[in-house]
């Protein structure tokens, strides 16, 4: 299987494709999970040709520390990738690769849609990943590019991305994959203590009984019931919970039934940030 480090190598492995327009790009981070493995799996079904980028960008960490700790596990990433296929061609690049000195995001205008939740926590978070996303899809030139709905927003501002960048890609979103006890797969899942990742459990538990709650109640006592199921308990710290609709992700005012709504939150256990979120309607 091809694992490929430079911009230039990937183009003359492009070349080499019979089938140059059909062609599926997985962006990840790396730390590979069956989260990451259903993408995966799912572009080598649509795609005859599949990339598999694992690079963990800088512009996107506001927190030193959660770029530093950043799990990384390139060996076990390689294999859980050739046991999918040996077709996959992997792409590792070294920072330098793709920031050359300059080590800074580009600004978009995403029409709000980063302005909340991750975006109004995690300073320029989203212009790093526009920036890293643009860019890939430059390198690689997919026909289709896959992301997952754990990081639903993300997944918004990256079909916002390519509307205003005219990038011709066709966004797939992909369902969140959760461990057995319903938390949502994430490669930061790896620095909960076992007891703690039992525990952790409550997230989605809470998200839920939110959902039961959506058919008969009004969000902000939802909301109001979530900050308490959060607000005594020593293991968690919550960082957000907002009821939304999913196209503008503003949150909700009065409900309308054509409109779907998400419920998303970020939670703090053990000094690890996560997120989930869950489809209300
Ligand atoms: N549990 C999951 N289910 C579906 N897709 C997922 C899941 N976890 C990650 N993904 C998707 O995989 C892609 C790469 O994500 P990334 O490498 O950041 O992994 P991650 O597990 O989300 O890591 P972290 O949350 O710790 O940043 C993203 O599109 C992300 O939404
Ligand atoms: C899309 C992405 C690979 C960009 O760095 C990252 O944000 C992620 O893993 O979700
Ligand atoms: N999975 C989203 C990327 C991040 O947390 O930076």
């Amino acid at each position: 299987m091809p694992v490929i480090q430079t911009k230039t190598k990937l183009t003359e492995e492009l070349k080499k494709l019979k089938h140059k327009l059909d062609l599926g790009l997985v962006p990840t981070m790396g730390a590979l999970h069956n989260g990451h493995a259903s993408l995966i799996k799912k572009a080598v079904e649509q795609n005859n040709n599949v990339v598999v980028s694992i690079f963990v960008n800088p512009t996107q960490f506001n927190n030193k520390e959660d770029l530093d700790k950043y799990p990384k596990t390139l060996d076990a990433d390689i294999k859980l990738i050739s046991e999918i296929s040996n077709d996959i061609i992997v792409f590792t690049p070294e920072v330098s690769e793709i920031y050359q000195e300059n080590i800074v995001p580009k600004t978009y205008d995403f029409d709000g849609l980063d302005k909340v939740m991750e975006g109004e926590f995690r300073d320029d978070h989203f212009n790093g990943v526009g920036t890293i996303v643009e860019e890939l899809f430059k390198i690689v030139q997919p026909s289709k590019a896959y992301f997952g709905e754990k990081d639903f927003q993300q997944l918004r501002i990256i079909q916002k991305l390519t509307e205003i960048q005219h990038i011709p890609v066709e966004i797939i979103g992909c369902e969140i994959v959760r461990e057995g006890h319903g938390l949502a797969m994430s490669s930061r899942n790896e620095r909960l203590s076992k007891n703690t990742r039992q525990k952790a459990a409550l997230i989605y538990e809470t998200l839920k009984t939110a959902k039961n709650k959506f058919g008969t109640e009004n969000a902000l006592i939802i909301k109001d019931w979530v900050n308490d199921q959060f607000k005594n308990n020593k293991d968690f710290k919550l960082e957000y919970f907002d009821i939304t609709d999913v196209e503008t992700l503003t949150p909700i005012k009065n409900k309308i039934k054509s409109v779907k709504y998400r419920a998303f939150i970020a939670v703090y256990v053990e000094n690890v940030r996560l997120i989930d979120n869950i489809a209300l309607n």
